[in-house]
């Protein structure tokens, strides 16, 4: 009845009489009920048959028919009225639609163009840069129509071309024809000329070869570029204004042949390809599109020999498009007259003009072609360029049939069949036309062993011939790659929505289809885009035989957007079996949600005797409880890590029974922890000072401020008492790497140098810096660090950054106390334990002064005991200071002054 139904359809398609084709018509003439009728109507317009036009009543008409009459695709398989259909196929193709390869190579430079000229408010200037003939003009002309059907440029308005090459040699008298002149401005100049520029107002104005400007002209081109208005030749006065749309091209680099001026002005190069980069399949449609113009022109049939043929197809020509089309007519010319009696045409080798028989590359093109003696039809190049087209075709119609058993809430297996059917329908074609050499492939190869593996693994039941299928839709979408995506950008949705019902219903087959996509893309750099992992997921339905085989199913549940399915990946790879399936569950989803998943994808899994769930935690720990099967025995297991899923699925291969599997994971399964600390220990320099923290911490700031920025060097401060007490057992050694101390006294740690804060305001030698650092610093860092302590550690310096007395009066304090000390001990100190001492005694007093005492460290009775006359001499020579600054210098802070004389 389908059959009947159909031919019904054709016939009245095929006349012309689109009226006759709606349900009611049919089942009159045919005498079936009307539901019958619609249901068979559906079927057919589900399989991609028919193009339904959405009026009332709704009619139907064969869409290969209705192609073939209007010799034109269709995109779609429904329009809203008969109107839109009739008028979208007898309306000339718009604007950059009549460039070949806009939905191609050129599909990127054809919307650089229609931005650049729909850029508010008035469109921007454009550069067109490209070799000869590839269809520079073409494009600006095409821009031109474009903006007339944009309604950016009314119809009077008009696109005036501009060959600048023309005014090579008198590039005065292109300034004057683009700016207009008045009379008499330079000989010959007979009567005003409004100029090109004031002709184009409102319109494009086209500057072709633009390299030939002079400098003159393109300067006065930027000036009228900035203000929109210009002087005429000859005429400095008045200025005329034009609002008009530039257009620039160019065969040189725009850079090395304009000045900077101009193309600042210019804010869009758009490159066009060489013919070369075009691709074959639009090498096809130009040579078929300009035969079929020479063909027309000829009223003759044009049969092209497969040897020139091959050549049409291979020669890089050095014009370009332009070049193939000179080539093309100059062929057709010669072949005439050759072929004068003769219906058809047919371009031999030798119709070919000579320099491209002489040359070189010629050799390596026609030896390829070798043993073909054969013609090709003009016309047949047309069915060659469809051909390619087969697989949107099938892409589109699975996509439809989809979106038609989704819309009647149809039978999900009976849309199974029909998308497998439009599969295999294509499969056919494509292997028809296929010319795979299948033993020399680099392509074939890869392929092969990627489904070799995949079937091994998966125990698919895929024959040779079903590999060979495979591999001959990978080619054919490769070859046809940039249509596909182009195409399946505009269907996103659709396929988003496909694909999302297939990972549901699917999941075999999508976890194999997964793995499948992610070799191609390693191993052979493929990228398979989402509507062709739909199409491996429908075929491999067919060749899946794990519904009948599996007793036992296992599926990882786990919170995350691929947690579960990337554990169950990476199980069923280590396992290389296939034992895991994967439910995940994006944390905005509710668990309802994934138990109606979990039950959708038992159901599809036919009988099964036992289930193991490995769930990660909380709600799914209880999810058994929503299972609608209850005559197998289930066992969930929480807390799942790819170990314990590992460990699982070998019990499951080795079919142990289900409490041992699980028993012995929870006798595995307990956690351990090792804490790995941090190998990397920081360099540091520590600031300690007897003085006190508040002088350390001081002290660290200056160091901090001295040291270059990006030094891996920490600077940190530590209790003086503690390095005393604990030594090289404080935590700071264990934890870090400390290079020295700095301070005004030494801690004296075992084999930890120490740098006297003096030694920093004396000397310059910085011998234990030099030795530290050299290894930690560039030297040129090493010298920044130098110079700064230099300048941060003068003594005056130091004294103001680290007291906050007035500096110079303590310092004027503690040195006469100190003299006068020495004096009464009989003593004369080095300079360097002098400077030590000015800067301990100044933040002593300064401490003092903040009542902040030092903690001791020593034992002070025995001090006082052994060292009373000491004490006496420093209390006697420093009362001035205490009194001046009302402090007491206690009995410890003695002690450490005894400390610094002592180690003088
Ligand atoms: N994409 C295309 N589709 C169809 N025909 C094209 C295409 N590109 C170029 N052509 C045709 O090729 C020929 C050369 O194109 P065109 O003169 O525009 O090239 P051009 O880059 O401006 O060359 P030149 O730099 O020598 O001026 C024209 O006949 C044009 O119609």
């Amino acid at each position: 009845m389908r059959d009947k139904i159909l031919e019904e359809i054709k016939v009245h398609t095929q006349n012309n009489d689109y009226e006759s084709n709606s349900v009611v018509e049919i089942s009159k003439r045919l005498q079936v009920s009307r539901n019958v009728v619609a249901s068979e109507i559906r079927q057919l317009f589900a399989q991609g048959k028919l193009i339904k036009i959405n009026q009332k009543p709704i009619l139907y008409v064969v869409k290969e028919i209705f192609e073939e009459i209007h010799n034109q695709k269709v995109d779609t398989l429904e329009v809203d009225s008969l109107h839109v259909l009739t008028s979208t196929n007898s309306d000339e193709k718009r604007d950059f639609e009549k460039l070949i390869g806009y939905d191609g190579s050129l599909s990127e430079l054809v919307s650089q163009c229609k931005g650049t000229i729909s850029y508010p408010p008035n469109g921007l200037p454009m550069m067109l840069y490209g070799p000869t003939g590839t269809g520079k003009s073409y494009i600006a002309r095409l821009t031109y129509e474009y903006a007339k059907h944009k309604g950016l440029l009314s119809k009077e308005q008009r696109f005036i071309s501009v060959n600048c090459s023309e005014y090579a040699n008198n590039p005065e008298l292109l300034t004057a024809n683009l700016f207009g002149h008045v009379k008499g401005a330079f000989t010959g100049a007979d009567k005003d000329n409004e100029g090109l520029i004031a002709l184009a107002d409102g319109g494009i104005l086209f500057l072709d070869e633009v390299h030939n400007l002079s400098p003159e002209c393109q300067e006065k081109l930027f000036q009228f570029m900035d203000l929109a208005e210009y002087h005429r030749v000859g005429d400095n006065e008045n200025w005329y204004a034009s609002n008009v749309k530039l257009i620039f091209a160019t065969t040189e680099k725009p850079e090395d042949v304009l000045l900077k001026t101009l193309l600042r002005r210019i804010p869009m190069t758009i490159t066009v390809p060489s013919l070369k980069e075009r691709g074959l399949h639009e090498r096809v449609e130009l040579l078929y599109s300009m035969f079929k113009t020479e063909q027309d022109k000829l009223q003759k049939k044009i049969r092209i020999s497969a040897k020139a043929y091959s050549i049409f197809l291979a020669y890089d020509f050095p014009g370009n498009i332009g070049g193939l089309r000179g080539c093309i007519q100059t062929c057709c010319i010669q072949a005439m007259f050759s072929n004068q009696d003769d219906d058809a045409i047919v371009i031999q080798l030798h119709d070919l003009p000579k320099d491209i028989l002489e040359s070189e590359q010629l050799q390596s093109i026609t030896t390829n072609f070798e043993n073909t003696g054969d013609t090709i039809a003009v016309d047949e190049l047309d069915s060659f360029i469809k051909a390619e087209s087969y697989i949107i075709q099938m892409l589109h119609n699975v996509l439809t049939t989809f979106q038609t058993y989704t819309e009647n809430d149809a039978n999900i297996s009976e849309m199974d069949v029909s998308i497998n059917q439009n599969i295999h329908e294509y499969f056919d074609k494509i292997l028809y036309h296929a010319t795979l050499s299948t033993d020399k492939d680099f392509y074939y190869k890869g392929i092969e062993n990627i489904f070799d593996m995949i079937r091994n693994r998966y125990g698919l039941s895929l024959s040779n011939n079903d590999i060979l299928t495979l591999n001959c839709f990978i080619m054919d979408y490769r070859k046809n790659y940039i249509s596909v995506r182009n195409w399946s950008y505009k269907q996103a949705e659709q396929i988003s929505e496909l694909l999302s019902y297939l990972e549901n219903h699917k999941y075999y087959e999508t976890n194999i289809t997964k793995e499948i996509t992610n070799y191609l893309h390693a191993y052979l750099d493929l990228d398979i885009l989402d509507i062709v992992k739909i199409v491996f997921m429908f075929y491999l339905s067919n060749v899946t035989n794990h519904k009948s085989e599996k007793k036992r199913l296992a599926v990882i549940l786990a919170h995350g957007f691929s947690t579960a399915s990337s554990i169950a990946e990476a199980t069923n790879q280590f396992l290389d079996t296939y034992v895991f399936d994967a439910i995940d569950m994006p944390i905005n989803q509710d668990v309802q949600t994934i138990i109606k998943k979990l039950n959708e994808y038992l159901n599809s899994m036919g009988k099964f005797e036992e289930l193991f769930l490995l769930v990660d935690m909380g709600s799914l720990e209880d999810i058994y409880k929503g299972i609608q099967n209850k005559q197998a025995n289930i066992g969930i297991i929480n807390n799942i890590s790819t170990k314990t899923a590992l460990e699982i699925g070998n019990g499951i291969i080795q079919n142990r029974p289900m409490e041992d599997i699980f028993d012995e994971v929870i006798q595995y399964s307990k956690t351990h922890y090792h804490i790995e600390k941090n190998q990397l220990k920081k360099n540091v320099i520590l600031c300690s000072c007897a003085s006190g923290m508040g002088t350390a911490e001081k002290l660290r700031r200056i160091l901090k401020d001295s040291l270059p920025v990006d030094v891996p060097i920490e600077v940190q401060t530590y209790n003086y008492n503690e390095l005393v007490e604990k030594g090289i057992h404080n935590k700071v050694f264990t934890d870090n790497h400390v290079l020295f101390i700095v301070g005004t006294l030494n801690p004296n740690i075992e084999n930890l140098p120490f740098i006297p804060i003096e030694e920093l305001i004396i000397t310059d030698s910085f011998a234990v810096l030099n030795h530290e650092l050299q290894s930690i610093m560039s030297a040129e860092q090493l010298d920044t660090f130098k110079k700064k302590i230099l300048k941060n550690f003068s003594l005056s310096n130091i004294m103001s950054s680290l007291t906050i007395l007035n500096p110079n009066k303590l310092l004027e304090h503690v040195a006469d106390a100190l003299d006068r000390l020495q004096n009464a001990l009989d003593k004369t100190l080095s300079s360097s334990t002098c400077f030590g001492l000015y800067v301990h005694i100044s933040c002593l007093i300064e401490r003092l002064v903040m009542n902040k005492e030092v903690e001791t460290y020593l034992d002070v009775d025995e001090f006082t005991k052994e060292n009373q006359n000491f004490i006496n001499l420093v209390k006697q020579t420093f009362r001035e200071v205490e009194e001046y600054y009302g402090v007491d210098i206690s009995i410890p802070e003695i002690g450490y002054i005894y400390d610094y004389i002592k180690n003088d």
